[in-house]
């Protein structure tokens, strides 16, 4: 693994269910990169197994086979702490139900990652603002999430995946349930990031207007990487329109 590579999926393999009962092989030897900075977004068919990856790359579960080095950590081999230390440290999620806790405020949902490293109150203040001003929710931190929109919420969401800076921000279809205006302002203020604080972001979705903010796309079909999408300098629309050609060509 180089210097430069901040995700590498090796082999992976994964089957559910124990060896006497009905299994099901998911995943079946993949094979990627992500380079340190990139915008990856993983599409496939429903059932093709992108919640399953995420789940190995995030070791929200476990793969049967196979390496996952994540920021240079092989993170199938950390048991117990290592694990938790490595998910508060190295990666930030958002999901598509957003997950932020309803007793606290935005301020204090975003503050969760660096107040379990215990950091120090005027250093999660300040890192706390900041983020929120990437966001623009600078104004909604005393709110509640019941008292927020949507789009409100994953961008408060949005604050808390990157605000202690981790290697890569994985999302797993971030813009699902989100009306288009705030889907498209997730996408662009998820570029914003990628761009300008040179974070990693790894995008699973099915949806080829969210994967069209990718710089590459791998396609995930029957447990492997069947085809892979860069957009090079096309603009936005043209890469949209690559991505449905190269769906049209999948079985769904
Ligand atoms: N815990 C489990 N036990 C058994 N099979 C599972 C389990 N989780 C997922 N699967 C199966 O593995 C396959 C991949 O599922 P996965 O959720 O990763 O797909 P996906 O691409 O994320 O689908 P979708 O787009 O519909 O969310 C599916 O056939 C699913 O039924």
């Amino acid at each position: 693994m180089t210097t430069n590579t901040v995700v590498s999926v090796s082999g992976l393999e994964k089957t559910y269910g124990k060896a006497n009962e009905r299994q099901y092989t998911a995943l079946k030897g993949l094979n990627f990169t992500v380079d340190s900075g990139e915008f990856v977004g993983i599409m496939g068919a429903s059932g093709s197994g992108k919640t399953t990856l995420l789940n190995m790359l995030s070791t929200l579960d476990t793969p049967t086979k196979g390496d996952v080095v994540v920021n240079g950590h092989d993170v199938t081999k950390m048991r117990g702490n290592q694990l938790a230390d490595f998910r508060a440290q190295e990666v930030g999620f958002i999901f598509q139900d957003f997950n932020l806790l309803e007793s606290l405020t935005a301020e204090e949902n975003i503050g969760l990652p660096l107040a379990l490293k215990g950091t120090p109150s005027k250093v999660m203040d300040q890192a706390i603002h900041e983020v929120a001003e990437t966001l623009s929710i600078a104004d909604l931190l005393q709110k509640y999430p019941a008292e927020l929109s949507g789009g409100q919420k994953q961008r408060v969401a949005a604050a808390r995946a990157i605000v202690h800076h981790p290697a890569i921000l994985m999302g797993d279809e971030p813009t699902g349930a989100l009306d288009s205006t705030s889907a498209r302002e997730l996408l662009d203020l998820l570029t914003t990031i990628n761009e300008q604080q040179k974070m990693s972001v790894l995008l699973v979705t099915h949806d080829p207007f969210s994967a069209s903010f990718c710089q590459r796309i791998l396609f995930i079909k029957d447990g492997q990487i069947g085809s892979e999408l860069r957009r090079g300098d096309q603009d936005r629309s043209t890469f949209y329109q690559g991505i449905l050609n190269e769906l049209g060509t999948f079985n769904e």
